[in-house]
Formats: structure tokens, sequence, C-alpha cells
């Protein structure tokens, strides 16, 4: 190791990750170092982890090793989950606020990555993973903090040192299955006071905007571009971020200050600890230039999540939510699939097949129930992941600025 950094002596606190992309956006895999977690649960696990090791997820997201919008991965290889079988291994998800429930852009990228990793101390489970000769596939159960989903990794055989090996094939797309998928609000006026407003609502003379909220492992809130007054929709040309930060941050604040709004609408009916608003998404529904003859229907969003983060990616959970939302509106059906993009890979759009550029494409595969009742669809996502490099990081004791990262923030970001 320390011939390999080139370092003596600092090893103590090296942390190994490997970094993947989802159309552009970051999933930095922790794979070791990074100490044991207490608890028996995942989530008691991703609270210990808020709790006392926060400068871990500090130090491994934020300047000098990351940015505000790095996104990562921690493996952990013990979960109830795991221990009863019903998933091959567990993660926890880390972004610039904390620790989200789930990810869609991060579990495309882990199925490559734990198909690919022959190391049985970074992944126990991987010599068990089922393998379809057929479609020459693999299998993994990936306990997130919102459940078990089931990813399908397409493979390939590598000759690796004279064997052969199977190998993630990149050609072909990962795909998973989520957890249920349910609108928890359809269609819902939600008046703005003076106090939340920004310029594109007040140029419109609106003081109201029309809202969802669905949930897809996360808590999203879906709004329009046009609703929020950017009558051009979404666009990869002229837009400015900074105007649909402001929007998205303003609506965020006012939900979350309704305490009534919150513990009816952002109540999952199992767990409190996926209750809560994770992300405000502003959508369009109308992107001609991304329908392509070729593929299904598209559509196109901007997810600004956890403090005001923004996915590159077109965010695989909110696929999630975006699916039974379309669903529940009649304007999607079970089986019919659908491309989401993003802002990156509407810039990419051309010909050929939209996931090679980055779009995801999502349908409904099963009518499900919440354990109170409520209606609910398990989607199926595809698309495609890809690494990126490898890094050891170390943190020198006396190093007072990158020991657990800093922030670099824009004055009105
Ligand atoms: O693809 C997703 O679901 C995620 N990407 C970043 C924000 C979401 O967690």
């Amino acid at each position: 190791m320390q011939h390999t950094v080139g370092l003596y002596g600092y090893d103590e606190d090296a942390i190994h990750v490997v970094d993947m992309h989802t159309t552009g956006e970051a999933t930095r895999i922790i794979i070791q170092g990074y100490p044991e977690l207490k608890g028996t649960t995942l989530l008691e696990k991703r609270r210990d982890a808020k709790l006392r090791l926060d400068h871990l997820r500090r130090r491994l997201m934020f300047e000098p090793r990351g940015h505000r919008d790095m996104y990562g991965a921690l493996l952990v290889r013990e979960t109830e989950h795991v221990f009863d079988g019903t998933a091959d291994i567990g993660v926890l998800f880390l972004h610039n606020e904390g620790y989200s429930t789930m990810c869609g852009h991060a579990t495309l990228a882990l199925g490559r990555f734990l198909v690919d990793t022959h190391d049985s101390t970074v992944f126990p489970g991987r010599k068990d993973l089922p393998y379809d000769s057929e479609s020459q596939t693999s299998t993994v159960r990936i306990h997130a903090p919102c459940g078990v989903v089931t990813v399908t990794v397409p493979t390939t055989i590598k000759q690796i040192g004279g064997n052969d090996v199977h190998v993630s094939d990149p050609s072909r797309a990962v795909s998973f299955t989520s957890v249920p998928c349910y609108v928890s609000l359809l269609s819902y006026t939600l008046p703005i006071p003076q106090t939340h407003t920004w310029p594109h609502l007040e140029e419109l003379g609106k003081s109201d905007i029309q809202i969802s909220i669905a949930y897809g492992g996360a808590f999203y809130c879906l709004v329009e571009a046009r609703e929020l007054g950017f009558q051009d929709g979404l666009r990869t040309k002229g837009i400015e971020l900074e105007d649909y930060d402001r929007a998205t941050g303003k609506i965020k604040a006012l939900i979350e200050s309704d305490e009534e709004f919150c513990k009816r609408y952002l109540r999952h009916p199992d767990e409190p600890d996926l209750s809560f608003l994770y992300s405000v998404m502003i959508v369009d529904h109308d992107v001609p230039s991304a329908n392509l003859s070729s593929s299904p229907p598209a559509e196109v969003g901007l997810c600004f999540f956890a403090d005001q983060q923004v996915d590159r990616s077109p965010t695989g959970s909110c696929a999630g939510a975006r699916v039974a939302l379309r669903m529940a509106e009649g304007t999607m059906r079970m089986n019919e699939p659908r491309d989401f993009h993003s802002l990156v890979s509407l810039a990419k759009v051309g010909s050929g097949d939209a996931l090679d550029r980055g779009a995801f494409r999502a349908l409904g595969i099963e009518e499900t129930k919440l354990s109170d009742g409520t209606s609910a669809v398990v989607v199926r996502l595809d698309g495609k992941a890809w690494y990126t490099g490898t890094s050891i990081f170390v943190a020198e004791k006396l190093d007072e600025i990158a020991r657990n990262g800093f922030q670099l923030r824009l004055p009105n970001a």
C-alpha cells in the first residue's frame, strides 16, 4: 500500500475506493478502510454512521477529495437481510448532507462493481451469485436502507491471467427492480407565500403551483418546469441552474416548514427513517428532441436533492416515483417503457439507443400494496454505469484543512 501511494507511515487511516459514474453522476464506492459500523440492522448502522463517523463522509465527499455534488456508496457486509438470506450485501448511500435511503444511479454502478470484484474481503457473497447462461447475466440482491433491490448485470467472459473470468459487460444495460413505488399526493395546489416566491413565478403573476408527491425509495416532490415559470421547459441551452436551484430550494423549505403536510404526505407506513422529503425534482414531459423513433416516449428531469445537490443522472429512484405518478395520472400503463433523461443525457440526444447516451428506461412491472393497503408499483429500470478509477485516500493527523473535508460555496449557490 505504501508503495502504491508513495507515502510512508500514513496508511493507518487509508480508505480505498472505486470511482464510477452513471450519466456523469459519480458513485465513489468505499471498499476498504472504513471502520465497522455499530448496530444490527442497516438502519441502525445508518444512524451510527451519522452520529459517530460523519467526518468520514465529509472527508470522502467534500473537497479536496470530492466536491459539493459528490456521491458515495459504502458497502455494508452484514445486515439483517444478508443474515436472513434475502440479500447478498448491504449499502449506505452518502451525499452532501447525510445518508440517502435509495439511489438508482449508484445501484446500477454497484451492480457492475459487485459482479466484477473477486475479492472476498470486499464482497464475501460474490462466489454465490446466481448466473443465467441463457441471458448471460448475474443477479445481485442489494439491501439499501429503503429495502432490497435486485440487480441484473450482463456479463461477458474475459481472459485474465490465463483464466476465463465472468466480468460485467458494459455494452448491455444493468437493470434493477425497485421497492414498491407509490404516489402519496396527486396534483395538489401549493400556495406560495410572498416570503417563498421567486422571480420566474412573480413574472407570471402566480401565487400557487401544482405539485405531486411520490415515493421511489425516497420521497420526491415533482413539479413541471412550466408551473415554476420556466416557459421553455427544461432545456440544455440557456439554462440558469441558479434559477432552478432557487425555486426548488424555496419549495423544499416551504414544505418542510408545514408539519401537518409532512405528517400526511411524507410518512412511509413502515419506517420513520424513510419519512422525509429527499428532493424537489423539476420535470418536463414535453421533450420532442428526445423522442427518437427507435425509443419509447421520453421525459426529462432535474433533481435537487439533500442540500440542493444536483443529480447529473436521470435519478433512478425518482424514475420509479415518476412511473407511479404517470400511472396514477393515467398517462402510462403497466409494462409500457419510458425513457427518463437528465440534462446531461439530453445534451447527448442523437441517433442510436438513448441508454448509450445516459437515459434510464423504466416501466411498471408489478402491482402491489404497502402494509397499510396503499396501491404501489414495482418498477424495473435499465441504465449504464462506467468505471472512472480507483483511489486510496489518506488523512494526515495534522492536516486541519483536508482531514474532514470542506465545501467552497458560491454566494448564490
Ligand atoms: O439515481 C438516484 O436515485 C439518485 N441519484 C442522486 C440522487 C438519487 O439518490
